[in-house]
């Protein structure tokens, strides 16, 4: 990582990069944030089209850049030098050639001494459609387990975004998580592992099997979010009429609701949750509390990205359709 100068943020009244010891650089707020603030808009610096890329779908991306892009492109952090004995050393016998091939080039990349096109690509990628994409600005902002911020890929835009999720003191550094929010400390231990780091928030450092650490709190909401999104994943979307005639099936979609806004957690799942609370409200004929639900998922899908992002049209076609409903029925009714 070139540590000698500091990257610029896109020109922007929102946050500056900073230096941070043990962490290479990080974004922090220049005023206070409230929820649902869009902080960044960042187009894609190098692209490919397949989530399980080899090493030569980047070298033909990266081949395609001006001499700048591909500059600015090793201006950003690497997770290379890691120790190969933290990580596997075999790859099974079962494991297809090609597949085989891609997981030598990750282990290569992660492990050797020097920076690598493959090693930034893992290190800032975000996905992208199908497949994934290196954000110059996004790339610069750090991980919490908690965080205050979520990204989305807007294909509308063809942007990145970042939106605050949960407000922002001046100063304060601002966070995106790069697991998912429900993952349980374990596996949030693995997945952080292959960007080179062990997380130090406090849902990683303190005690989970104290009762008074927030550690705590947030390890048994993660756990009963776990156990809710399994009950619950087969009846959502396609099915979700079926859900509906179940009788506990709402109940556990406003409990995911809490339990998610309890964690912090506004990224979209949370609107896709009020969304389909709408959707069993409506197909019961409680349309009062269908239009709250509905106004719920349309706020929160704004709030994380925007009334610009592709299906949002989706979420405020439903609210509009329930208003209406209830217009007819309380016309009915005086
Ligand atoms: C996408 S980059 C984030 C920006 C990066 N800090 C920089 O200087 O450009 C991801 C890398 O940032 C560092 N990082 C991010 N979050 C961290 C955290 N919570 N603790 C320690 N390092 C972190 C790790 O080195 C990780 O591989």
């Amino acid at each position: 990582m070139a540590m000698n100068t500091i990257p610029m943020a896109p020109a922007n009244e929102f946050y500056e990069i900073r230096a941070i010891p043990s962490k290479g650089y990080g974004c922090f707020a220049l005023k206070q944030l409230l929820r649902g603030t869009r902080i960044l808009a960042d187009s894609p610096l190098l692209s490919v089209s397949v989530g399980d890329y080899m090493l030569s779908d980047i070298e033909a991306a990266f081949a395609a850049l001006t001499t700048d892009e591909q500059s600015l492109y090793f201006t950003l952090h690497s997770g290379h030098g890691q120790d190969a004995k933290l990580w596997p050393s075999r790859i099974h016998e079962t494991v297809e050639p090609q597949e085989r091939r891609r997981i030598q080039e990750q282990h290569d990349a992660r492990t050797g001494d020097t920076a690598t096109l493959i090693s930034i690509f893992q290190t800032n990628c975000m996905e992208k459609d199908r497949g994934a994409g290196v954000f110059p600005h996004a790339a610069r902002f750090n991980h919490c387990c908690n965080p205050n911020a979520c990204f989305s890929w807007n294909a509308k835009i063809e942007k990145e975004t970042i939106h605050v999720m949960n407000d922002v003191a001046a100063g304060e550094e601002i966070v995106l998580s790069y697991c998912d929010m429900i993952h349980d400390k374990p596996l949030r231990t693995w997945e952080l592992k292959h960007y080179g780091f062990v997380c130090d928030c406090r849902a990683c450092v303190e005690d989970e099997d104290d009762e008074t650490t927030y550690a705590h709190l947030s390890a048994v909401r993660r756990f009963r979010l776990n156990e809710l999104e399994r009950e619950t994943r087969l009846l959502r979307g396609a099915r979700l009429e079926e859900g509906a005639s179940q009788e506990d099936f709402v109940t556990k979609l406003v409990q995911m609701a809490a339990l998610h806004q309890m964690e912090g957690d506004f990224t979209a799942r949370l609107p896709a949750l009020f969304l389909d609370i709408a959707l069993v409200c409506e197909f019961k004929g409680d349309f009062k509390m269908a239009e709250v639900a509905a106004a719920r998922a349309v706020h929160a899908k704004k709030d994380c990205q925007g009334a610009d992002f592709p299906d949002y049209d989706k979420y405020a076609n439903v609210l509009h359709r329930i208003k209406d409903k209830l217009h007819v029925v309380q016309k009915n009714k005086a």
